[in-house]
């Protein structure tokens, strides 16, 4: 045995030289490590072992991109709808990085993913961040049963019997609208000719002043206020809708740590430090501008909360949804029932009706106008069923707009063709078999709202044209919750649909009254933009001529 000193020589000698080559073992391993998932991500995965191979779809496309710069330079759900037509109801598609995403449009497939399964298929992780990040970490973004406990918390406020009390609180915003482009209209030289007015900004303010009536009881009359500090901050985030950005997004938001950073006073304070990179600018500009939404939110909800204190039997107590949720919170804590929402968490729902209930429905009214515009015959239709009412009643109620035949048609056609919300995404929450394919857990799910609403084998072979009075014979194939999606199924389906239509209708209405809409100019085409939702890049420019 040799001597311990010796020995403890020859230990320093191997531990020192270990010292000097470890790191290089270390970092020689690392590379070879993420070599290995690059390839296996990019190149092994999906073009020889994953088990969606079998299922139809375009070429795959670059290594790294995959078929994202078609997706995100087309008009979105447009190339999605091309490939169901030329691939079948089931269709792969690999984007960036290798990750590949399913769209499945059958009815019975729809109904697994949304309906019956729906809490084995949640919104994916990056959805949930861009969602919770502009509108709040309330129901749009929580899953399992803390959803199913805030839903039906929540489920109360938006019944028809509330929405009908609620459908007169439209009209002064709806007033308001009216005057405003009939001033504008007056002051050109010849009035007779119309104006040509960017209509989604107008719709964007109606939509915003009668959410904030409807939804919290506040005035914030955006109408008349061209500096609205509440309308300005949404039109600065609104602005930076694109797919490069909501790509750039969905990368910083797959850094572990991110949603802490995005919310910390941090981050808002060094918000300047990433206006200098061209990668992080918008996202400076989005959180001051999330900023000045939370700040007034805030407001709001402390003036809720301290109007209900102490409203609990009290009958004449406002009908906004807000003074509903807070009287309901106050009356939970009286009686110590089991679920009661936080203080944080009715903050968050402030966000979502405004971030959810805002954009959506000022979208879907621009887009009617457009096809309105560029349809006079049906145009003129409309109008012939709304004149007699409105000169009848200025503020008809609930039940008079919602049974009108060309309205309901109108409106429900434009939301079909082009909906606000073009598409969603699911994931697998486990591996299992879909139309017979294993679909490996943590697979995206597009879930194609435009193109099921415009898909031939249930809409017919008109379904791509704008044709109201479909709504009056409803073809064969169609099945209420699954052929038109733009408020989605199942327990996560929008919970302000009927609002949202019932306003549409109502702004709508007095809009085709009142006026006549035609294009801007000769060739002019629409120009949504592909994004979260779909609103009109150039704001909708259109010609609007007083109706005499
Ligand atoms: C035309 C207008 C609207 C459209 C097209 C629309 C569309 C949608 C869609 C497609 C979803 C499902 C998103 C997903 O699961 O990924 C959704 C969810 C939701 N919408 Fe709407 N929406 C509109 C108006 C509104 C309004 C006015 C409000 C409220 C004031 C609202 C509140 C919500 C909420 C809270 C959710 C989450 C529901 C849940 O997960 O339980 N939406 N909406």
């Amino acid at each position: 045995m040799p001597p311990p000193s010796v020995l403890s020589d020859f230990s320093a000698t191997v531990g020192e030289s270990l010292l000097h080559v470890r790191p290089i073992y270390i970092v020689a391993g690392l590379c070879a490590w993420i070599s290995w998932r690059i390839l296996y991500r990019l190149v092994l995965w999906p073009r020889f072992l994953s088990p969606l191979r079998i299922v139809p779809g375009p070429p795959l496309g670059g290594i790294i991109a995959g078929q994202f710069p078609a997706i995100i330079q087309g008009e979105a759900g447009i190339p999605q709808r091309e490939w169901v037509k030329q691939h079948g109801s089931a269709v792969r598609v690999v984007g960036p990085l290798g990750i590949e995403r399913l769209i499945y449009t059958k009815a019975d497939t729809l109904h697994k993913i949304l309906v019956s399964e729906w809490m084995e298929h949640p919104r994916p992780g990056f959805l949930r961040e861009i969602l919770g990040f502009v509108a709040g970490y309330g129901l749009l973004t929580v899953t399992g049963t803390e959803h199913k406990q805030m839903r039906k918390a929540m489920n109360p406020a938006f019944s028809i019997p509330n929405l009908m009390a609620q459908t007169d609180m439209y009209y002064d915003p709806i007033h308001n609208l009216v005057r405003i482009l009939n001033e504008q209209i007056d002051g050109e030289t010849e009035p007779s000719k119309g104006k040509v007015i960017h209509m989604y900004e107008w719709m964007s303010k109606v939509t915003l002043d009668i959410i904030c009536e409807t939804a919290f009881g506040y005035r914030t009359d955006s109408l008349n206020n061209p500096h609205n500090a509440l309308s300005e901050a949404y039109e600065d985030l609104l602005n930076l809708q694109s797919g490069k950005n909501i790509a750039e997004f969905i990368l910083l938001a797959s850094i572990p740590g991110f949603k802490r950073f995005i919310n910390s006073d941090w981050a808002y304070n060094h918000r300047h430090w990433f206006a200098k990179s061209s990668l992080l600018a918008p996202m400076s500009i989005a959180l001051d501008a999330m900023h000045r939404i939370k700040k007034i939110s805030a407001e709001m909800l402390a003036e809720k909360t301290k109007d209900n204190a102490v409203a609990l039997s009290d009958t004449e107590a406002k009908r906004d949804i807000m003074s509903l949720l807070v009287r309901a919170r106050n009356a939970d804590l009286a009686i110590k029932s089991g679920y009661t929402m936080t203080d944080q968490q009715m903050m968050d729902q402030v966000l979502t009706f405004l971030g959810a209930g805002h954009e959506t429905t000022a979208s879907g009214l621009a887009w009617t106008l457009w096809l309105l515009a560029n349809n006079k015959g049906h145009q003129d239709e409309l109008r012939k069923e709304l004149k007699p009412i409105f000169e009848n009643n200025p503020r008809p109620e609930y039940r008079t707009l919602k049974d009108l035949t060309w309205l309901d048609g109108v409106v429900m056609e434009s939301l079909r063709l082009l909906p606000p919300v073009p598409m969603t995404f699911r994931q697998a929450g486990k591996t299992d078999y879909i139309e017979g394919v294993l679909v490996p857990k943590g697979t995206m799910l597009y879930i194609p709202i435009r193109v099921v609403n415009t898909w031939k084998e249930i809409w017919g072979e008109d379904a791509e044209e704008f044709r109201p009075l479909r709504w009056q014979s409803l073809p064969k194939a169609y099945t209420p919750t699954l052929s038109f999606l733009s408020f989605i199924a199942g327990p996560h389906a929008c919970i302000g649909k009927t609002m949202a239509v019932m306003e549409m209708k109502a702004v709508l209405a007095a809009l085709i009254a009142n006026f006549e809409f035609e294009p801007a100019y000769e060739g002019q085409v629409a120009q949504p933009t592909a994004a979260v939702t779909m609103k009109p890049a150039d704001h909708m420019p259109l010609r609007v001529k007083r109706f005499l």
